[in-house]
């Protein structure tokens, strides 16, 4: 175990590519360079609420002990050997190109080498004014570090490839933020999230040298993302096989994401992980009741272009702007194209594959993909709750019984009564299940066990949240330890007191379902 302030960090990003040393931090466009040096700005009083002991174990960090470690988690303190920079990336923000944006308030201190030997990015959010921080602050305040620093480990533990949260750290300063888009802003407590991942790289930091025309960089930058995080790539024709994987990472992703009902409220470019993680941990929501067209940012309301089942098909178009970005390191276009075009067949595959495993199927037959629309279906047009519906479903009794039955199972899951039609139509879906279920090869029991490994019974919702930041925004943090333990074990019963639908109050306030960018 080595701590914050004492490490020797590597400096591998910065040490390979030209940057901007200056330190200044005036906003300004900056040509020719991947990132810029930044040292983060003091903070009055940095303060640890909340440590993520199992990812500090993993990487051998030192828990905080003196101030020193502390600041470092504040951007009150840079080691000796670490090289602070933020990055110069570009992005497709709501389908437009949006130019040079950057990391306008993400920091990366260095790279930590773990005892494994693995390598991972520190990197501060919210730690002060960047070259790319445009006309805003640098800074974040606590209900949206508190929102990050959960979720990204609540996914964690769900099995969903993302960037992780080492600590919460208070800063004692004051934000001020239009939270409600209204003209009404208001002083909030600010804080910052240590972030890690073994790159913070994405699709728009491939799509900037490709605009600027920087060809050299951009080569430069792929051959290295290449041989450090895709290495058993080598070879002619790597940049294709590269773009095939990052493809199948993306549409994985995305699976998973259906998978756990995840909506990620603004996938621009931007927020697009060249590892195929999550990232950016903004106006997200777990689904409630099942509804593909639901966005929980409020900014997207107009298109409802990131709603949940819109992904798949925007990760799609993100993809396509990656491939363009790409483009002129190679010969042609027609091979990525048709690499591209393998996107929407692979993602129904693994798409189906999930599905089934959520329902305990033992293969996905053509006929099954029928009743999997059909559960889709359902759960739309009953409002049903996505996740309790699916954990009633592995409860299911052998014998179906009566529609009356088969509507007390569910109701738990339920957010209105059902109509005639409603009830008849779960009956007859469930009758066929049933069904299906007992044409398995296996025992129920291996289809229960398949079912208990896909479909979370502890999920993050945003009600729950929300009570969590207003009870920590005056001094309490009972509701957030009580979440941090349930999110680092969702597929259990152990944390029952959280098994209920979203409560009638939260459907409409703010910050219970739907959420401005405002952070
Ligand atoms: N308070 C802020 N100060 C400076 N720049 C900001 C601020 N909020 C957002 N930005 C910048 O605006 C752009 C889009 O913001 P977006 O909401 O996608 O990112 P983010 O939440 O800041 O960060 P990340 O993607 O690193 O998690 C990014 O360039 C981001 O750095
Ligand atoms: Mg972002």
């Amino acid at each position: 175990m080595q701590s914050l302030s004492q490490k020797e960090y590597k400096n591998e990003f910065v040490s390979a590519f030209d940057g901007d040393d200056s330190g200044d931090l005036k906003p300004r466009q900056t040509p020719g360079v991947l990132y810029s040096k930044t040292v983060p700005t003091p903070v009055k009083k940095p303060e640890v609420l909340a440590w993520s002991e199992e990812l500090a174990q993993e990487l051998g960090i030192e828990k905080p002990t003196d101030q020193k470690d502390v600041d470092v988690l504040g951007g009150n303190h840079v080691a000796p050997s670490m090289y602070p920079y933020a990055a110069c990336y570009a992005g497709h923000q709501f389908g437009n190109w949006a130019g040079q944006l950057g990391d306008g308030r993400a920091i990366t201190l260095g790279e930590w080498e773990a005892p494994d030997g693995k390598s991972w990015e520190l990197q501060l959010k919210g730690a002060g004014m960047t070259p790319y921080s445009r006309r805003a602050d640098g800074r974040a305040v606590l209900r949206s570090s508190v929102r990050e620093y959960l979720m990204s480990e609540a996914m964690h533990y769900l099995g969903v490839p993302t960037t992780r949260a080492l600590s919460l750290v208070s800063t004692g300063d004051q934000v001020l933020r239009d939270m409600f888009y209204n003209g009404n802003p208001g002083y909030e407590p600010g804080a910052i999230v240590m972030r890690v991942a073994p790159s913070f790289l994405r699709f728009g930091s491939f799509e900037m040298p490709a605009a600027r025309r920087e060809n050299e960089n951009l080569r430069k930058l792929v051959d290295w993302t290449i041989d450090r995080y895709y290495p058993h790539l080598q070879g002619e024709g790597r940049i294709l096989a590269w773009f095939k994987e990052i493809m199948e990472k993306t549409a994985l992703l995305m699976v998973d994401w259906m998978r756990v009902g995840f909506v990620h409220g603004v996938m621009n470019t931007d927020n697009m992980s060249i590892l195929g993680l999550t990232i950016d941990y903004g106006p997200y929501s777990f689904l409630d009741d099942y509804d593909p067209d639901f966005t929980p940012n409020t900014t997207d309301l107009p298109g409802r272009r990131y709603a949940f089942g819109k992904q798949a098909n925007i990760a799609y178009w993100n993809l396509g702007c990656l491939a363009s970005a790409i483009a002129p390191l190679l010969e042609g276009t027609e091979e990525l194209v048709a690499i591209l075009e393998t996107y929407p067949d692979f993602f129904h595959g693994k798409y189906y594959a999930m599905m089934g495993d959520k329902l305990g199927l033992d293969q996905v037959q053509a006929t099954d993909q029928e009743l999997i629309t059909r559960f889709t279906q359902t759960l739309y047009t009953l409002n049903l709750d996505m996740t309790i519906f699916f954990q009633l479903l592995i409860d299911l009794p052998q014998e179906v019984g009566t529609e009356e039955d088969v509507v007390a199972h569910f109701q738990p899951s339920f957010y209105r009564d059902l109509e005639k039609g409603e009830r008849a139509m779960l009956l007859s879906l469930i009758t066929d299940y049933a069904a299906r279920l007992s044409a398995n090869t296996g025992p129920r029991e291996a289809a229960a066990q398949k079912m208990r490994k896909a479909n979370p019974r502890f999920i993050l919702r945003n009600y729950l949240l929300h009570q969590a930041i207003e009870e920590l925004e005056k001094g309490e943090n009972q509701l957030f330890l009580k979440l941090q333990a349930a999110l680092k074990d969702p597929y259990s019963r152990n944390h029952d007191e959280f098994f209920a639908k979203r409560p009638d109050w939260a459907s409409q306030k703010a910050g219970c379902s739907m959420l401005s960018c405002s952070s």
